[in-house]
């Protein structure tokens, strides 16, 4: 892989997970080692650029182990609405979300309840879901709910009941302003940080338009690279194909644009089956109808074929 200018040049020849496995590596033999907060530890870089392009129905789902798709599209599907709670990922049978809510409960409780049973409880009884469900205003709310507050005189302010939609904005800026170099929307509401589970990973996302294309930067501030990257990079070339089809446009390229990229220290049995795996194949993507809304999007919409991914790797993830 060349780089020019600090842009990574994927040559064709090469498949495109060969950077992630690269990256993969080097963290893995040269990472600083550090202690992070949730205490496992990590290898980690500063600073890392990854490109994919999306022409052609490409989607960058990994080869080299199976992902789960269909889980990370429930999510961006549940982001969409503005949900925080994790009630109904749950009922979908999506546990990605629990752990946080978990962790709080038996905390604050002391209870030792497990985590099938405390899903249990989230889907059967709904006043527990709100208590002890809900993650806080995360990306969803402030995707499509921005808390926007109005003079009420007197030096209060109100609470608008709507919020600021930053999608729908999005979207009527890349209809009608293609050409801006404005089209950005984030989760990173300084004010509510403090009341997230967690502050927003994959926190901005920028958009640019040419010759009919649709192309993304993703800024993600911290990632786990064995275990959330799969998830996040399939999610965001999703949001693009999904704009690009509201907007009447081809989706062109992603851009990944990692912080604090790193490898947690009990990884390492995923990270050595996985580097010594050969990725292969190109996986298609295919919307099978147009919604009238980016909101309007359902599970069934979406189709991925030729997707022969080797076998799933199981790794714990860090809390
Ligand atoms: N340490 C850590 N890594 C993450 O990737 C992560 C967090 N924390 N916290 C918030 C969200 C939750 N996300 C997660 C959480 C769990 C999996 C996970 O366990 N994935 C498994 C199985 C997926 C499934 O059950 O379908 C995997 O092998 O990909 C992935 C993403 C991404 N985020
Ligand atoms: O979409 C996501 C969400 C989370 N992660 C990872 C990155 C870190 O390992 C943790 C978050 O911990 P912080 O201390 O808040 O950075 O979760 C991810 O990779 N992708």
């Amino acid at each position: 892989m060349a780089n020019i200018f600090g842009v990574n040049v994927v040559s064709p020849s090469q498949h495109y997970e060969q950077q992630y496995l690269d990256l993969m590596q080097h963290i893995w033999m040269n990472g600083d080692e550090r202690v992070d907060r949730t205490g496992v530890g990590t290898r980690a870089v500063f600073g890392a650029t990854m490109r994919f392009d999306l022409a052609e129905e490409a989607i960058p789902l990994l080869t080299t182990k199976r992902v789960f798709w269909k889980t990370a599209t429930r999510e961006m599907l549940w982001f969409l609405t503005g949900d925080t709670n994790i009630r109904s990922l749950v009922e979908q049978k999506v546990h990605i979300w629990t752990d946080w809510p978990l962790d709080k409960y038996r905390k604050e409780t002391g209870q030792k309840i497990n985590r099938d049973e405390f899903e249990q409880r989230i889907i059967e009884d709904k006043a527990f879901a709100e208590q002890w469900g809900d993650l806080g205003p995360v990306y969803g709310k402030q995707w499509v709910d921005w808390p926007r507050y109005t003079p009420a005189g007197e030096g209060l302010y109100r609470r608008e009941k709507n919020g600021i939609n930053q999608i729908k904005l999005l979207i009527n800026g890349l209809k009608n302003n293609p050409g801006s170099r404005r089209h950005i929307f984030t989760g990173w509401n300084v004010a509510e940080l403090d009341q997230m589970a967690l502050p927003p990973c994959h926190k901005t996302y920028q958009f640019y338009v040419s010759d009919g294309k649709l192309s993304a930067i993703l800024y993600q501030r911290s990632c786990d690279l064995g275990l959330g990257f799969a998830f996040n990079i399939y999610s965001a070339a999703l949001l693009v194909r999904m704009i690009a089809q509201q907007c009447n446009l081809d989706a062109g390229e992603l851009v990944w644009n990692g912080g604090d990229v790193h490898l947690y220290l009990n990884h390492t049995e995923l990270v050595e089956e996985q580097l010594s795996r050969k990725p292969s194949g190109a996986p298609k993507f295919k919307i099978l109808q147009k919604p009238d809304s980016i909101f309007n999007y359902q599970i069934t919409d979406f189709a991925v074929e030729n997707y022969a991914p080797q076998p799933h790797i199981s790794a714990p993830v860090a809390v």
